[in-house]
């Protein structure tokens, strides 16, 4: 894109802005509880949860810092960006264009519900729905209505694309340019305690899509891997977890599953990174033994990473659910 068609899609930006401000905060605030309910009742038939969380995570985590001082949304962040095609395109994102479909109907629902909250108000439904902590934030975000350059979400295997030589290195770099310090790292890596990985998406493992493709975990369409321990269909079938049950948000991401069921879980550089690094190792430890106190951390952390580069424009500074 130019850089006059860039200041106009800001300034297209400001405006829209400027109405949602006259939004009676109320009335917002009652659209996102209809919202939150919609949305349980689609995770609960779908068990889309893992996914709706790495959509949040990765429209929120191309937050850099230094770039505060300047105009919104240059910094980025949580602000809806990633609906964009252009930012879906990016090889980090592969695959989270089936999890915007997904909001479109609510999205069009609830129209004056800005798609930066959908996202964010789904990830976290989408974590306390799977037994995982609240996570008490503000809402009430304004849009990008351009999608982010490529760069800033942390790659799971070297070569790292901020050059760094080891995958310890590399997170502080990457989480560090979002503002994270080495607790709060390893208690956002807990998120891997849900979902699974793809062939056909990031490629960090040989199981694909498809129930033949999949693990002992992972492979039958009818597992039981919830919290509640409801039995049904767990979605598309394939895939690896970190977890044996993958639809449960608890601390077992921590307890290192991978030792014993070797061939049917994934453990990428940047997990292991938490165990063997001295900086990351004693939370990890802290999280294995205390599932409190990673709840407790984690909720702080992903609420934090759920406002990075947000502009609040209902209310006066946002509202609380
Ligand atoms: C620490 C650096 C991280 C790396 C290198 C990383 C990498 C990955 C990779 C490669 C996948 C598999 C994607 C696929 O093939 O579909 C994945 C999935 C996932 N990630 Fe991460 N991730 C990181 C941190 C996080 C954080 C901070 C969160 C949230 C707080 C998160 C949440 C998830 C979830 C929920 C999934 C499962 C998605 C699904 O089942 O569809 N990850 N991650
Ligand atoms: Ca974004």
């Amino acid at each position: 894109m130019s850089a006059a068609r860039r200041v106009d899609a800001v300034a297209n930006h400001l405006h829209a802005a400027a109405s949602v401000n006259a939004v009676d905060a109320a009335a917002y605030a009652s659209d996102l509880r209809a919202m939150k309910m919609d949305i349980e009742r689609f995770l609960d038939e779908s068990n889309a949860n893992p996914i709706m969380v790495r959509l949040a995570w990765h429209d929120a985590g191309t937050y850099d810092a230094s770039k505060a001082h300047m105009p919104w949304p240059r910094a980025q962040g949580a602000n809806g960006s990633i609906r964009h095609e252009s930012e879906l395109a990016h090889g980090a994102n592969a695959g989270l264009v089936k999890a915007i479909g997904y909001l479109r109907p609510l999205k069009e629902k609830y129209a004056r519900v800005s798609w930066a909250d959908a996202i964010q108000l789904a990830g976290a439904t989408a974590i306390e729905h799977a037994g995982g902590p609240r996570i008490p934030m503000r809402y009430g975000r304004a849009d990008a209505e351009v999608g982010a350059m490529e760069g800033n979400l942390p790659d799971a295997e070297a070569p790292f694309g901020d050059g760094a030589s080891d995958a310890a290195t590399h997170l502080r770099n990457v989480f560090g340019r979002m503002g994270f310090n080495d607790r709060e790292i390893v208690a956002l890596s807990g998120a891997h305690t849900i979902g699974r990985a793809f062939k056909e998406r990031s490629g960090t493992t040989n199981h694909g899509y498809g129930a033949k493709n999949g693990t002992k975990f992972t492979g039958c369409p009818y597992m039981n891997a919830r919290a509640d321990g409801k039995e049904g269909s767990i979605g598309m079938p394939g895939g690896a977890s970190w977890t044996r049950r993958w639809l449960a948000f608890d601390n077992s991401y921590f307890h290192r599953e991978k030792l014993t069921d070797e061939k049917d879980l994934i453990w990428l550089s940047t997990d292991d990174a938490l165990v063997t690094d001295p900086g990351f190792a004693p939370h990890f430890k802290r999280y294995a033994h205390d599932q409190n106190a990673f709840f407790y951390d984690f909720s702080a952390a992903f609420a934090k990473l759920s406002e990075l580069g947000s502009r609040f424009v209902v209310g006066a500074s946002g509202i609380v659910l």
